[in-house]
């Protein structure tokens, strides 16, 4: 029986006949063409032939604009075409098409053959949990700011003080690369001396993500440096060096810490309603596939914004565990596959303030996450993350950020700088 990966566009046109057009995708992006050929090297090509399943008109309402005339076209193509990793799969269903008029990647199915090549998350949600022992609440973590140009005594210094404000997680700076003032080795070497200090006086465990970087040839061997050396976590920019790269980094026997993907240079590729792939696609779904641990991603509140549809779209595809419904096309009841869940970071502007949406939005399973939030707080860094620790708490107990700030000066400072969104 032929196993086939499903990829469902959305096609605008203001006159074309969708049903045609759908049939020209699943031909031309598979046998090249069909209705020409013999009839004995049909019943050869047969297996090759990419299939319409569906093609939804949605004709505009009176009054709307003919622009937005478009068709979701869900187009089946067979296994056999294609190699189990996801530059196949995207050349395939994406590669020509995406430069081919207003159409856009909206979802992604796979067959249960192609998924079974993908082990997901070593760690995932769960495996974060575990390694930082807090399993009852949503994780904290802080961005390292002003670090280019730094030497090693501010970044230790700054470390400490996002870690003594009871952070679970810091992350590099996406743009820290390597370089002479700060260089991984010994980069790790002083912030995991500010942890343990830290770790001393609040009594709480530490991940820190160190920027894995350089050229792609060599980042296994970097990561495995970064490891030596102590890491407990990477931070990775996935699309600038492609989801491969990170399903290579997550498959390595030898690196056997968490993979953190920042979504850097997503917004090149997701925003638009009529070209690009989906956030859901995108930092969801080949995140989790590719191996991403914890993910990144805009959230709907913040400074960097994506519509909340999206983001619960993300959510959903990181943490879903009914894989067979949205993961897999057309399994058989027998087949079991699993992927650990990645933990989704909503992202970007994020203030104290912010943290009922979060937790309504997202619940305990989600890691609240701030760099200026944290140590643009008025009274210190330090402050910064006591502030958001108080709003977790507040929030979880069912309380009001402003009833918890009559007794938590940190969060009351943090509201009167930023305020409060219902
Ligand atoms: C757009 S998601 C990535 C968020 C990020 O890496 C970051 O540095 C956000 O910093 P902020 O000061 O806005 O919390």
């Amino acid at each position: 029986m032929n196993a086939y990966c499903l990829a469902t566009y959305r096609s605008f046109d203001e006159k074309a006949d969708f049903h045609k057009k759908a049939t020209s995708i699943a031909v031309g992006l598979t046998v090249g063409s069909w209705t020409e050929l013999p009839e004995a090297q049909k019943a050869q090509m047969e297996k090759h032939l990419g299939k319409v399943i569906s093609v939804e008109v949605h004709e505009p309402a009176q009054g709307e604009a003919i622009s937005n005339r478009y068709a979701d076209i869900t187009i089946a193509y067979p296994d056999v075409n294609f190699s189990r990793d996801i530059p196949a799969l995207l050349v395939t269903v994406f590669g020509k098409l995406s430069m081919d008029g207003k159409i856009k990647l909206i979802d992604l199915s796979f067959s249960s053959d192609f998924l079974s090549a993908f082990a997901g998350p070593k760690f995932g949600m769960q495996g974060v949990r575990d390694l930082l022992g807090v399993h009852d609440r949503p994780l904290l973590m802080s961005i390292f700011k002003s670090v280019v140009g730094y030497e090693l005594p501010a970044l230790r210094e700054q470390f400490y003080l996002q870690a003594a404000g009871g952070v679970d997680l810091i992350k590099d700076d996406e743009i820290l690369f390597e370089n002479p003032l700060t260089p991984l080795e010994k980069r790790i070497e002083i912030c995991l001396e500010a942890a343990a200090q830290a770790t001393k006086e609040t009594g709480q465990k530490l991940l820190y993500a160190v920027n894995l970087t350089g050229p792609t040839s060599k980042l296994a061997a970097q990561a495995k440096k970064a490891i030596s050396a102590g890491a407990n976590a990477l931070l990775f920019n996935v699309l600038a060096y492609g989801f491969d790269t990170l399903h290579e980094l997550s498959s390595d026997p030898e690196i056997t810490i968490p993979i953190m993907a920042h979504p850097a240079m997503a917004g090149a590729t997701y925003p638009s309603p009529h070209y690009g792939i989906s956030a859901s696609v995108l930092l969801g779904k080949l995140m989790r596939l590719a191996g991403a641990d914890l993910v990144l991603f805009p959230s709907p509140y913040g400074s960097v914004v994506m519509p909340r549809e999206e983001n619960m779209a993300i959510k959903h595809a990181l943490l879903t565990d009914d894989l067979r419904k949205d993961y897999i096309y057309n399994a058989p009841v027998d087949v079991q596959l699993n992927l650990a869940s990645s933990f989704p970071v909503p992202s970007a502007g994020i203030h104290p303030g912010l943290v009922p949406l979060i937790l309504r939005d997202f619940g305990k399973d989600v890691i609240v996450n701030a760099g200026g939030g944290i140590h643009g707080h008025p009274l210190g860094t330090i402050a910064g993350g006591q502030a958001f620790r108080q709003a977790i708490d507040a929030t979880i107990q069912g309380k009001t950020l402003q009833d918890y700030a009559q007794i938590h000066p940190e969060l009351q400072s943090a509201i009167d700088t930023w305020g409060i969104r219902e």
